[in-house]
C-alpha cells in the first residue's frame, strides 16, 4: 500500500525504495539472471505477448480496475486536499507510481480545475503523445476530445479538450501569444529534473503568470512540478519554499543488475547483455539505452544478423527523436506471441514512457548530451556519461506492468562516481534561440527569473549572435528588430528561421523549405559500417558540385518522385523514416509562411538563389565578418573546402567553420559558426586526420 508522506525532504530521490542492486558479470555465462518466473498478466491494454484483448476490445471498467491498482490511487483523497490547499506544489514519486496519468485525472474528476484547461508538459513529444492516448483510453474518451496533445507541428485538441499533454517547448509558445496563460487553470510541469532549456525558460513563465494571476485574484493559476527524481530542496526554494509532497511505492518492483568488472566498450557489453537475456531470459521485451542514430543503426544491424542464428525471433526496434511520430509508436506494438523485441534508445525513452512488454532495460550509462562551447559558441554534441538520475530514470522504464530487470553495463563503483543531477541545459547550449523567444514576449534573458542563471558570458553570446542575424538593433538596447519579431514565429533556430523569411527576397523559398526541413531532422543518407562503399555510390548519383544543400534538395525531388517511396529509399541507402519526417516539418513551415505572408515561390533551376538565400540567412553584415581574421569555411562533410559563395570566398581570407559538419552531413548549417583554426585540432582531431584539413588555406 502506498504511503504519502509530506516533508521537505532532505534526500533527493526516494532513496528507501530503490531496489537493491546486484553484481553482475558481463560474460554470457556469468549472469545472475533474474529468478526465473512466470511472465505475469499484464495489466495495461497490450501485453508484450499480445495475449491480451486489444484496446477496443476492453471490458468495460478494465481500465478503471488497472487505475486503482496504482500506488497513487490509495493517496487520491490527500492529493486532492493539498491540490486545493496549495497554489503551488512539488511532487516527487517513484517511476510508475502514477503521477503523469492519475493526478490531472484525480484534478480533473475533483473539478478542481473545471473553468479552464489542465495542461501536463513533457519534455518529449513522444511521451505528450502516448501518455495523452493512455488517459484518454482510461477515460474512454477518443483522442482529441477530453483528453488532446499539442506537440510542434501537431495538435490534436479540440474545444472540449480538459486534458492537455503538450511539449513544453509548445506551452512556451504559447505564452509568446498571452503570457498570463488565461486558458489553464492547473499546469503541471511533469519531468521537471530534465531541465531542457524550455523547462527552465517556463518555470519563471509559469511563475509570473501565477503571481500576475494572483494580483488580479480572479483565475488563480495552479502549478504542480512533477518528477521520480528531482533535487527537491533547489525546486521548492525556486518556487517560493513550496510545499514537497513526496509519494512512497512503487507497483512492481525493479532488481537492479551491475557489471562486477569495469567494461572496455559499453555497445558490446550491451550486445552481450541482449543476447544473454533473449537466450536465457524468461519471456519479455529488452530496453537498452544507446547514444544517438548512428550508433543504434549500428547496433540494430548487428544484432538483426546475429538473431538470425536464434531459434526465437528478436525484433529489433530503434527509437530516436528524428524519427516521424508514426514510426515511433511502432515501438508501442505487442509483441507476437513467442517472439522478443528489442528497442534501442535514445534518451527520448529515458523519461515519462511506459513501452508495453519492457521487462529489461539495458543501461549503457552513455547519453549524447549538447554542450556549448564558449570559447568558439558552438553546441556540440558530446557522448558522455549518465547522471545518477539519469540512470534512475532508465531503472524506471521497467518494472512498470510487471516485476523487472535492470541491467547496468558498468560497476556500481562507477555508479557511485557519477553526477547526482545532469547539468541544466540552460548552462551548457547557446542561448540565442531563446532569449529571442523571450525578447518578444518582452522580457530580457538578463533580468529573467532562471533556477539557474545561464554565465555572463553564454548571454552576450546569444546577443551578438542575434545582432549578427539582424534580429536586435542593437547589443546595449536589444530591442527586437520587425525581422525578429518574424522570426520569432518559426519554431526554428534563429539561424533558420532568418533564411526562411530571406529566401522571398531570393524567390527560393519551395526550396529553402525543403532544406530547413531536412535540417531539423536527423540526416537522410544511411550509411552503416557494414555498407559504407555501396551506399556511398548510390549516393552519388545524388550529389552536387553546389554544396550539400543542393544534394538535400536532389535527394527530396528524388525521394517525392519515388513511386514505392519505402523500397526505393532502401535500395538507394536514404532514411526513409527521416525523408518522412522531413516532409511532414515542411507542411508544417509552409503553413507559417503563408500565415506570415511569404509567398511559396520557387527558383527552378536557379540554385545560385538557393545559395545566396543560405549564405544572406546567416549574415546580415559580411563586414562583422571581414573584422576577424581567422576564420574557416567548410563546405561540407564530403567536400572539406572554402565555400563557393562568391562573397564570401572573395571577402575572406580564411575560412569558416560550420561546425556540426563533425557530426552529420547535412546538420552544419544548423549550427554554423566562427571558430579560430586552432581550436579546430582540439573540436575535430578525427576529423582533420581523415581530410588532411590545415588549419590555413
Ligand atoms: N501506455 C501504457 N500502457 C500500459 N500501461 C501504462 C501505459 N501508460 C501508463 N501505464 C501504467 O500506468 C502506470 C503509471 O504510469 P505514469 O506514467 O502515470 O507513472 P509516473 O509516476 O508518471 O512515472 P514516471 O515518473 O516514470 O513518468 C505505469 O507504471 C503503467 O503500469
Amino acid at each position: 500500500m502506498a504511503d504519502m508522506k509530506m516533508m521537505n525532504s532532505p534526500n533527493p530521490f526516494i532513496k528507501k525504495k530503490r531496489p537493491a542492486v546486484v553484481n553482475f558479470h558481463q560474460n554470457v555465462s556469468d549472469f545472475i539472471s533474474p529468478k526465473k518466473q512466470k511472465r505475469e498478466n499484464m495489466p495495461g491494454l497490450i501485453s508484450a505477448d499480445g495475449s491480451q484483448q486489444k484496446p477496443n476490445l476492453v471490458r468495460p471498467g478494465f481500465m478503471q480496475d488497472e487505475r486503482k491498482k496504482l500506488p497513487i490511487f490509495a493517496v487520491r483523497p490527500r492529493l486532492v486536499e493539498e491540490i486545493q490547499k496549495n497554489d503551488t506544489l512539488i511532487v516527487i514519486g517513484e517511476t510508475g507510481c502514477g503521477k503523469t496519468t492519475q493526478i490531472p485525472q484525480f484534478i480533473h474528476e475533483s473539478k478542481l480545475g473545471k473553468d479552464g484547461i489542465i495542461a501536463i508538459t513533457q519534455p518529449r513529444r513522444v511521451a505528450a503523445v502516448s501518455l495523452s492516448k493512455r488517459v484518454a483510453k482510461e477515460m474512454n474518451v477518443p483522442i482529441g476530445d477530453t483528453v488532446g496533445y499539442t506537440i510542434r507541428f501537431e495538435d490534436v485538441t479540440t474545444e472540449k479538450t480538459k486534458l492537455k499533454y503538450m511539449t513544453d517547448g509548445m506551452l512556451f509558445r504559447e505564452a509568446l501569444l498571452d503570457e498570463l496563460l488565461m486558458k489553464y487553470t492547473v499546469i503541471i510541469l511533469d519531468e521537471a529534473h530534465e531541465r531542457s532549456i524550455n523547462t527552465d525558460v517556463l518555470f519563471g513563465i509559469v511563475k509570473k503568470a501565477q503571481r500576475l494571476r494572483a494580483e488580479n485574484a480572479k483565475s488563480p493559476l495552479k502549478v504542480i512540478i512533477m518528477s521520480a527524481t528531482m533535487d527537491v530542496d533547489h525546486f521548492s526554494k525556486y518556487f517560493n519554499n513550496a510545499k514537497v509532497l513526496y509519494l512512497e511505492g512503487r507497483q512492481y518492483p525493479v532488481t537492479v543488475l551491475n557489471a562486477k568488472q569495469p567494461q572496455n566498450d559499453y555497445i558490446q557489453s550491451c550486445l552481450s547483455t541482449i543476447f544473454q537475456i533473449h537466450l536465457d531470459g524468461p519471456p519479455g521485451d529488452i530496453l537498452v539505452f544507446l547514444t544517438g542514430q548512428d550508433e543504434i543503426e549500428g547496433v540494430a544491424h548487428t544484432v538483426r544478423l546475429a538473431a538470425k542464428e536464434c531459434k526465437q525471433t528478436l525484433r529489433t526496434l530503434p527509437l530516436y527523436s528524428a524519427m516521424p511520430m508514426q514510426m515511433m509508436e511502432n515501438v508501442f506494438r505487442p509483441t507476437p506471441p513467442n517472439e522478443r523485441k528489442v528497442i534501442l534508445s535514445t534518451n527520448v525513452a529515458e523519461t515519462s514512457l511506459t513501452i508495453p512488454g519492457i521487462k529489461y532495460v539495458i543501461d549503457s550509462g552513455h547519453v549524447k548530451a549538447r554542450v556549448y562551447q564558449p570559447n568558439t559558441g558552438l553546441d556540440l554534441l558530446k557522448v558522455q556519461k549518465v547522471s545518477q538520475e539519469q540512470s534512475w530514470q532508465r531503472t524506471g522504464r521497467a518494472g512498470r506492468e510487471s516485476a523487472g530487470t535492470c541491467y547496468r553495463v558498468f560497476t556500481k563503483e562507477q555508479f557511485n562516481e557519477l553526477p547526482k543531477f545532469t547539468t541544466p541545459e540552460i548552462l551548457r547550449c547557446n542561448l540565442a534561440s531563446v532569449m529571442l523567444q523571450l525578447l518578444h514576449l518582452g522580457v530580457d534573458a538578463y533580468d529573467f527569473d532562471f533556477m539557474d542563471k545561464p554565465s555572463q558570458e553564454a548571454l552576450d553570446a546569444a546577443v551578438s549572435q542575434l545582432k549578427m542575424l539582424g534580429a536586435i538593433e542593437s547589443q546595449e538596447t536589444r530591442k527586437l528588430t520587425s525581422l525578429g519579431s518574424k522570426m520569432a514565429q518559426f519554431p526554428l533556430d534563429p539561424r533558420l528561421s532568418k533564411i526562411l523569411i530571406s529566401s522571398k527576397t531570393y524567390n527560393c523559398t519551395e526550396e529553402i523549405l525543403t532544406i530547413v526541413a531536412l535540417l531539423s531532422g536527423e540526416s537522410v543518407f544511411l550509411n552503416s559500417l557494414n555498407n559504407r562503399e555501396e551506399a556511398t555510390e548510390r549516393h552519388k548519383k545524388f550529389f552536387s558540385s553546389e554544396g550539400d544543400h543542393i544534394t538535400l534538395l536532389n535527394v527530396y525531388h528524388a525521394f517525392n518522385s519515388f513511386k514505392t517511396q519505402k523500397k526505393t529509399c532502401a535500395e538507394n541507402y536514404l532514411n526513409y523514416r527521416n525523408l518522412v519526417f522531413a516532409s511532414d516539418v515542411r507542411k508544417q513551415l509552409a503553413q507559417i509562411c503563408e500565415q506570415n505572408k511569404i509567398p511559396l515561390s520557387s527558383c527552378g533551376q536557379n540554385t545560385e538563389l538557393v545559395r545566396k538565400c543560405l549564405i544572406s540567412g546567416y549574415f546580415m553584415n559580411v563586414a562583422e565578418l571581414q573584422r576577424e581574421k581567422k576564420y574557416i569555411l567548410v563546405e561540407s562533410k564530403q567536400r572539406v573546402r572554402i565555400h563557393p559563395s562568391s562573397v564570401l570566398h572573395r571577402t575572406l581570407p580564411h575560412y569558416i567553420l560550420f561546425s556540426e559538419v563533425v557530426h552529420t552531413s547535412q546538420a552544419y548549417i544548423r549550427q554554423l559558426s566562427i571558430v579560430d583554426p586552432e581550436l579546430l585540432n582540439e573540436v575535430a582531431p578525427n576529423y582533420f586526420r581523415q581530410h588532411r584539413l590545415g588549419t590555413k588555406d
